[in-house]
């Protein structure tokens, strides 16, 4: 298919390589450095895709935005932003932008975004109505290119009623990111409660998401509305999904599946009408092959997944959250606060307990420096326990995800017909690991150390043998 694309944005390099790169794919390119330009030539030539800077001379991408929708019959409009912050991402999409990048990007990336547009037809789907902003409530900050996609996807699923899975380790924003989704949802202005199932009495779970009918159970002196009720029209957080009983994990599914739920002791389904999200730092995969989890809800929850990645792979992020949390408390001149010394010594930390970890540091710190600027003495002492220093460069670490991938590929690259089957040979790779940090932990004791691995205590002693670690 060869498409028109107008490309809108006062940098000529950036124009020059969309022209360059769609060119390169057959399609035809119009530049213009104003949404004025941009808009004559959208009223002239039938344009198939728009490609809008916010940041332009006169008038803004953002604002012009609807005007590019009209003039083009609604074509695919992405939305270049170098601002980076969700409300940007969100008022984009908002005002009707398809998807949006933030510069610097990748051009493979662009390119991606670009053939998307052009494949998919969106010409017969009506702009989203303009709404105003909330601009209340947390913040999230996040300059690094992680935060940036995560604003990405927050600002494409927030107006949907899709469920959404939200991962990451302790503190890493997963109950933020959830209430921004809400905020920026149409449900927004209808209750959102989240809660940790696992936090209540498990006895009462179901009766506390579901609701109870009078004399359901001893105790149940009165009809009782769940959690689903009273967040009705809205959002519910489920945090720590993956702690959630089995019982309870099929009648969610129910919710997820049919929108129907029963109160305990009541068997006339009730319509739910709430948008579930779920949190939970733990491996689901891994939950659901260990038979924890139901896959089907997995599959269910999954469908949209937002991962936070922990805070020393994004370390770019500490200077601004640390003059976040300082501005929010009135520190004293705070953006002098945080020397580049002492950044640079926040940032070899790896913040084990991620930007709760540094919330607490900083808001400690500010109390003992009393309004002058932050030196590392201030900071907690246990803050180097949670928080062990990098042994090795400044490089973020690597995810176990990304180890295993790279030694895979290298696997696979080394010869074709690899002499060792990979399946066994990973598994040999991490099981002495594994099993030596488990055994440290239960000081040699292999029944603790069979059960906490959750595996037969015979497996267990056959491996160690096989590693020769008996
Ligand atoms: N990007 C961010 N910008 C500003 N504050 C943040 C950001 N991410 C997290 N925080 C703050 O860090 C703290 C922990 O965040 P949050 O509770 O959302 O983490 P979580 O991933 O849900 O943690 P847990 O898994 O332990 O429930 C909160 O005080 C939150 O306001």
């Amino acid at each position: 298919m060869n498409a028109t694309v107008l490309v809108v944005d006062d940098e000529p390099s950036i124009c020059w390589a969309f022209e360059r790169m769609l060119q390169g794919e057959g399609h035809h390119v119009l530049t213009a450095s104003s949404a004025e330009e941009g808009l004559r030539l959208a009223n002239k030539h039938p344009v198939d895709l728009v490609i809008l800077d916010v940041r332009l001379p006169n008038e803004d991408g953002i604002s012009a935005l609807p005007k590019f929708l009209a003039a083009t019959d609604n074509a695919p409009v992405v939305i270049i932003t170098a601002f980076g912050d969700l409300e940007t991402a969100v008022a984009a999409v908002k005002n009707g932008a398809t998807d949006y990048l933030t510069k610097p990007f990748k051009l493979e990336d662009a390119l991606r975004i670009c053939r998307t547009c052009l494949r998919t037809s969106f010409r017969s789907t009506a702009p989203v109505a303009t709404q105003s902003m909330n601009r209340d409530g947390s913040v999230l900050i996040g300059k690094s290119q992680a935060m940036q996609f995560v604003f990405r996807q927050i600002a494409l699923v927030a107006d949907s009623d899709l469920s959404v899975l939200l991962t990451g380790e302790t503190g890493t924003g997963k109950e933020l990111v959830s209430e921004a989704i809400h905020r920026h949802s149409r449900r927004s202005s209808k209750p959102y409660i989240a809660i940790a199932p696992v936090a209540l009495n498990p006895d009462l779970i179901e009766s506390e998401l579901f609701g109870h009918v009078k004399g359901a159970f001893t105790g149940a002196a009165e009809d009782r509305a769940g959690l689903f009720e009273q967040a009705d029209g809205g959002t519910v957080l489920l945090d720590e999904i993956g702690d959630l009983p089995p019982a309870i994990q099929v009648k969610l599914l129910r919710v997820l599946e049919q929108g129907e739920y029963c109160r305990v002791g009541e068997f006339k389904p009730r319509r739910a009408n709430v948008r579930i999200l779920a949190a939970t730092h733990r491996d689901l995969q891994n939950a659901c092959r260990m038979g924890r989890f139901r896959e089907d809800l997995f599959h269910r929850l999954a469908g949209v997944q937002i991962h936070l990645p922990p805070l020393r792979q994004r370390i770019e992020d500490i200077g601004p959250l640390c003059l976040h949390f300082l501005t929010a408390m009135d520190y004293a001149a705070a953006d002098a606060a945080i020397d580049d010394e002492l950044l640079a010594e926040l940032q070899q930390l790896d913040w084990y307990g991620n930007i709760r970890e540094l919330k607490n540091a900083v808001a400690h710190a500010a109390v003992v420096a009393r309004g002058r600027p932050l030196s590392i003495d201030d900071f907690p002492s246990q803050m180097g326990l949670v928080a062990k220093p990098r042994q090795a460069t400044d490089q973020p670490t690597a995810s176990i995800e990304e180890v295993i991938r790279e030694w895979a590929e290298q696997q696979l690259e080394a010869e074709e017909s690899a002499s060792a089957p990979l399946h066994p040979e990973l598994l040999s790779l991490i099981e002495p690991v594994l099993f030596q940090a488990v055994l440290d932990h239960t000081g040699g004791n292999r029944a603790k150390a069979a059960q906490r691995l959750g595996i037969h205590r015979g497996t267990l002693r056959d491996r160690l043998k096989l590693y020769r670690m008996d």
